[in-house]
């Protein structure tokens, strides 16, 4: 028997007033798995994120290493190892890429503590050096991130979500505006993350880049997933193509 999946979502559905913005979605991230999640705008991607990391109101099973964790606040998923990235999410360009790190742990009101308002564990100075350098930004600590490419403050954006103990990442369109140069780069340094056995589900409208670093692609349509399986398989099927690829290539 395969073992269990690292991640799961059972029949996670997700209804707002008269939208069904995920309809029974039912998918697995492994153990160093890149799995990527597209379809067109307002298919109900950002909608799983959501649910999935307690922001929305969802039925249906969400489990982390064996464990349910639906039903569970943002903070106990966020505790459980459950990180994830917000489409807006920019860095504050009057602290150092250190203290980035460091703000997106801080207790409201400077408290100190055991975790934090997400409940996350209070990383010192070297679990934050440590997610830096995972993503190559070993020397950037103590730059300020206007002082960095665009594609290393993206990856400053994931380094926040991986500090304090991450085991799944949920990337929300976290190349967004990347040239493809710098998206090429980003996707080596995600491999870099999942080589160390973190799994990772990747949003992204950028076609190549979900094409070329995802393991497995899942596409949902109306919050449907209407198709899943390798990239190459995705970029062929007929349903896809009609539903989103037609027009994202054409983008
Ligand atoms: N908070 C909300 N309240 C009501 N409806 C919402 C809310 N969030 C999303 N929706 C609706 O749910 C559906 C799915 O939206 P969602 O943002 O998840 O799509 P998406 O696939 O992430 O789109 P995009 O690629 O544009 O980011 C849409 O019809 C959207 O209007």
């Amino acid at each position: 028997m395969p073992p269990d999946p690292l991640f799961a979502t059972d029949a996670l559905t997700v209804r707002y007033g008269g939208v069904l913005a995920n309809d029974r979605v039912t998918l697995t991230v492994d153990r160093g798995e890149i799995v990527g999640l597209i379809g067109p705008n307002g298919a109900g991607k950002t909608t799983l994120v959501d649910a999935v990391s307690g922001f929305a109101p969802a039925t249906g099973a969400v489990t982390l290493a064996g464990r349910r964790l639906d039903g569970a606040g943002p903070h106990r998923r966020r505790a459980a190892g459950l990180a994830r990235t917000w489409q807006a999410g920019e860095l504050f360009t009057d602290l150092t890429v250190a203290q980035n790190l460091a703000a997106a742990i801080e207790r409201p009101g400077g408290r100190t503590g055991g975790g934090d308002v997400c409940g996350r564990r209070r990383p010192d100075a070297d679990g934050i050096q440590a997610a830096l350098e995972m993503l190559g930004l070993g020397d950037a600590a103590d730059r300020r991130p206007t002082e960095l490419s665009l594609g290393q403050q993206k990856l400053v954006g994931v380094a926040r979500a991986l500090v304090g103990g991450t085991a799944m990442l949920l990337l929300d369109e976290p190349a967004a505006g990347l040239d493809t140069h710098e998206s090429g780069q980003f996707g080596a340094e995600l491999r870099r993350i999942a080589a160390t056995g973190v799994g990772v589900l990747l949003i992204d409208h950028d076609m190549t880049l979900v094409l070329d670093v995802c393991d497995r692609v899942y596409v949902l349509d109306f919050g449907k997933v209407i198709a899943s399986g390798p990239p190459a398989a995705i970029r062929d099927d007929p349903a896809v193509i009609a539903a989103y690829l037609g027009s994202a290539v054409a983008e």
